[in-house]
């Protein structure tokens, strides 16, 4: 039975089928502002990050969204919350909504933003592959970025959306000719939220560390629903 969302495969039932899914530290939440802490700690440790720019990398129609293989040895996620460890970037995906009034998976206040894009790091001081990480609580740590829907396109956001006629159903890939750089992904307000949560989808590993940026990035309508 393939997991989804809808009354009967999605998340309401997902436990039964995985069940992590039942547990104590499940993502996403909503996030509320008014009972977030500010941790001095935080602002002592700086969140840094370093990206490679890369070119030709897979695409994937996942069934909910697109996914991009984006394994780089030369990456780095470090300080704020994550301790002593390095963290390396594995993959980045996207979920979006039939509108852009819903998508993201984190709300604000009970908001939903038209998306949300996701880089999936995991945790190289200590485990030896992705897998291994996705096994312990504090082996994967995922960047959330919102997407707010405004007039002026994000260009690198197109150069992946432009491949998607290509991949239009589930399990399709193919390889984006043009040379991405994470980095860009990233607004220039660098304020976070962070808390110890789970894969959002199946088999919903307690195993992630969430960052989950303040300031949305802007992208148009057509870059951030399916038609
Ligand atoms: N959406 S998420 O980033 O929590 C995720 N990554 C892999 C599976 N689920
Ligand atoms: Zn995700």
């Amino acid at each position: 039975a393939e997991w989804g969302y809808s009354p009967t495969n999605g998340p309401d039932v997902w436990a039964r089928l995985f069940p992590q899914a039942g547990g104590a530290r499940q993502s996403p939440v909503d996030i509320c502002t008014s009972i977030a802490s500010s941790d001095s700690n935080l602002e002592m440790k700086k969140l840094t990050f370093a990206y490679e720019s890369q070119s030709d990398l897979r695409i994937l129609n996942t069934g909910h969204g697109w996914k991009v293989e984006a394994p780089q040895s030369g990456s780095r996620l470090e300080g704020g919350p994550l301790g002593e460890d390095i963290y390396q970037l594995e993959q980045f995906h996207c979920h979006w909504g039939e509108t852009s009034a819903e998508g993201s998976e984190h709300t604000v206040d009970g908001r939903a933003y038209a998306g949300e894009l996701h880089l999936v790091h995991w945790n190289t001081t200590k485990y030896q592959s992705f897998a291994e990480a996705a096994q312990h609580p504090d082996g994967l740590a995922v960047l959330g970025v919102f997407f707010d829907v405004g007039n002026e396109s994000n260009d690198e956001i197109e150069k992946i959306v432009s491949t998607l006629s290509e991949i239009k159903f589930k399990g399709q890939f193919t390889d984006i000719p043009d040379v991405i750089d994470p980095t860009t992904f990233l607004p220039s307000g660098l304020g976070y939220w962070t808390y110890l949560g789970s894969l959002t989808t199946p088999p919903c590993n307690e195993c992630v560390i969430w960052i989950v940026y303040k300031e949305p990035i802007t992208v148009t309508e057509e870059q951030v629903t399916y038609h």
